[in-house]
């Protein structure tokens, strides 16, 4: 057995040290609990032993050689809130975290070993008893420790709290505003896992941390069984996200997005529990299995082959159940040689089979009343596939999440587009307009309304129809517009009825003045607008205003066919398409009937004679 000087010498060192061994990413610290006053009753004496600051040893029951585990440090019973706090080193944790770090601090160990009272301390023993300082438990006094290293820091640090616990297998925020609700876990390669939706708080001061904190403990499940009065029946985690940056520099932070900076964790996981002897029943039985398989299923095993492991307690009642989970541990080592361990492991390893034995076989009790005639052996097969399934769902997940932004992207593209055709056939509309009358004009017609070219305010709001002021009176110019009648439509276009033409219609179903009339040669469905279409049409638009007509961005290429409409800006762009087309069959027909007619005879066309105002 190894040891080296005497024990209180090496804590003394241990605890100022904090953990000893190498560097590594885990350092593991064991804690005994004294003897509680029930298991002194029951005449239980302790089976733990421990044998300087890093070694403890394990009597098995009926005797025998005691079984030596090392860990990076051991605290006896003795041993009090504030030297666990200094010998597990948090305080470096702590400096690692404001480095910006992800660091966490767990408790992990059979139900009723103490590790809730170990992070948090033990609960107050009635309403408005306050807890003795002296028994605040790692939490606290790490969050005193960080709010005054912060103060004396030169740089500012925001700091954040978030707080959920897994209850059979549902994620629960613990600081939620309204009452707990199972949030969903998510996965994505820039974040890994996390929970959507978990709420974040900033926080200030101690105070309001401390807040945080007994928030979440009160929200957190318990139930009493035989080993513990007050169980925790969920695994619970902390969060504090440390930011160094200074206020400009922080990004805004979504409620669901934890922010970016060190992290510093703790983790109160829910106990191990031999169903039997808690004696759960119902509801506190499915929170046992589900805390066991929860376990088993997320912490490393030396050999995946192994039953899950779990830390002793002190009590000889839970002997067999510490030796036998520290045998598959990758932890703590034995100390004693392979020869010296046989014997003594063929006995552990008999016992463990016992056991796992009557384990399985309360087990497969419970699943025949219960899991309507669900095998064993299907539901491991269930367990297994659900886990497969599980990740599939994760990347089916990422995939359709980097296809529906894929498809946002291409749906703003398309409204772009939709607005860009949108403004192309406007400014075509008023150079047509333009052109129309200046082809029209003779001797003693009314020039058009300068203020033509500019976009009108919408007046279609103002019923009846006729009695729209901006009819009547230019808006910008108040140049009496009789004959101008305001369409259903974004902006105002000239409207004249022409008494052949016109057939009674009413003025909104009326073709515009420049249009031909219709034939059903040129009556043209609705199609995909092309480059040599556009171009057509400004070529036509350059004969008829003699002017350079420059499109208001360059055309479009054309789209590949598999593009569906719905996702090129819905029914917008076919509508635009369909109207560019009109407008270049209307050009079209203008430009054929200025060739072929002699220009107007005064009055013959003039908007004022064909409809008056009413
Ligand atoms: N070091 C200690 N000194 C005094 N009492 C302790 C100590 N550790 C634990 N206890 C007491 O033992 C009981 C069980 O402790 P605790 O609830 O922390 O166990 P636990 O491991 O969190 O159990 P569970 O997994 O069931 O939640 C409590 O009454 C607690 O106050």
């Amino acid at each position: 057995m190894e040891e080296r000087g005497s024990p209180d010498g090496d804590l003394a060192r241990s605890l100022e040290k904090g953990p000893e061994g190498p560097e590594t990413p885990i350092q593991v610290v064991l804690r005994v609990r004294p003897m509680s006053a029930a298991e002194l009753r029951r005449g239980q004496q302790s089976v733990l032993h421990c044998s300087g600051t890093r070694t403890l040893q394990v009597s098995p029951p009926g005797g025998g050689p005691e079984v030596a585990f090392r860990f990076g440090a051991v605290l006896d019973a003795a041993r009090t809130q504030e030297d666990v706090f200094r010998a597990c080193g948090v305080r470096r944790l702590g400096e690692l975290a404001l480095r910006g770090f992800s660091c966490t601090v767990f408790t992990f160990g059979q139900t009723g070993s103490g590790k809730t009272y170990t992070l948090t301390g033990p609960p107050p023993q009635g309403e408005g008893v306050p807890v003795p300082p002296s028994l605040a438990g790692i939490m606290q006094r790490t969050f005193a420790w960080l709010l005054d290293r912060v103060q004396h820091l030169g740089a500012p640090v925001t700091l954040r709290a978030s707080y959920l616990e897994i209850y059979n297998e549902q994620v629960r925020d613990l600081l939620s505003l309204g009452s707990p609700r199972p949030l969903p876990v998510r996965w994505n390669k820039t974040r890994g896992f996390y929970v959507e939706q978990l709420r974040v708080v900033e926080f200030g001061s101690l105070e309001a941390l401390m807040e945080l904190l007994q928030t979440g403990l009160s929200r957190r499940r318990s139930s009493a069984h035989t080993l513990n009065q007050a169980s925790s029946r969920s695994h619970a985690l902390l969060t504090l996200y440390i930011s160094r940056q200074t206020a400009q520099q922080m990004p805004s932070v979504d409620p669901g997005e934890a922010p970016v900076g060190g992290k510093l964790c703790f983790v109160d996981l829910a106990g191990s529990e031999k169903v039997a002897a808690t004696g759960s029943r119902g509801e506190l039985m499915l929170e046992a299995n589900s805390i066991n398989r929860s376990l088993s299923l997320h912490l490393p095993a030396a050999d995946p082959q192994r039953k899950p492991q779990l830390l002793p307690t002190p009590g000889s009642s839970c002997a067999v159940h510490d030796l036998y989970n520290h045998e598959g541990s990758s932890g703590p080592l034995s100390l004693q040689s392979p020869v010296a361990k046989q014997p003594q492991r063929l006995e552990t390893e008999m016992l463990q089979l016992q056991e796992e034995n009557r384990h399985l076989q309360f087990q497969l009790d419970q699943m025949d009343c219960k899991a309507s005639g669900l095998s064993g052996a299907r539901v491991a097969w269930a367990q297994r596939n659900l886990y497969g399934m599980l990740q599939e769902f994760m990347l089916e997940n990422e995939r359709l999440r980097k296809e529906k932004s894929q498809l946002q992207n291409s749906r703003d593209l398309a409204r772009n587009e939709q607005h860009i055709l949108a403004q192309q056939v406007h400014a075509l509309e008023r150079r047509l307009l333009s052109a129309y009358y200046r082809h029209q004009r003779g001797p003693g017609l009314t020039p058009p309304c300068p203020c033509l070219m500019a976009p009108a305010p919408p007046c279609h709001a103002l019923p009846p129809l006729y009695s729209c002021p901006c009819c009547h009176i230019c808006p910008l110019c108040r140049v009496p517009l009789a004959h101008w009648a305001c369409l259903p439509r974004e902006h105002h276009l000239p409207q004249v009825l022409d008494p052949e033409a016109s057939g009674g219609k009413p003025p909104s179903a009326r073709p515009p003045p420049w249009a031909p009339p219709c034939s059903p040669g040129s009556a043209k469905c609705p199609r995909e607008r092309s480059h040599s279409d556009w171009t057509q049409t400004r070529v036509l638009a350059e004969m008829l205003t003699e002017e350079e007509v420059v499109p208001s961005a360059p055309p479009l290429p054309v789209r590949p066919p598999k593009t569906s409409p719905g996702l090129r800006g819905g029914a917008g762009v076919p509508k635009l398409a369909q109207r560019l087309e009109a407008l270049r069959d209307q050009i079209g027909s203008s430009l054929r009937r200025g060739r072929s007619q002699p220009p107007c005879s005064e009055g013959s066309r003039s908007p004022g004679q064909v409809l008056p105002p009413r």
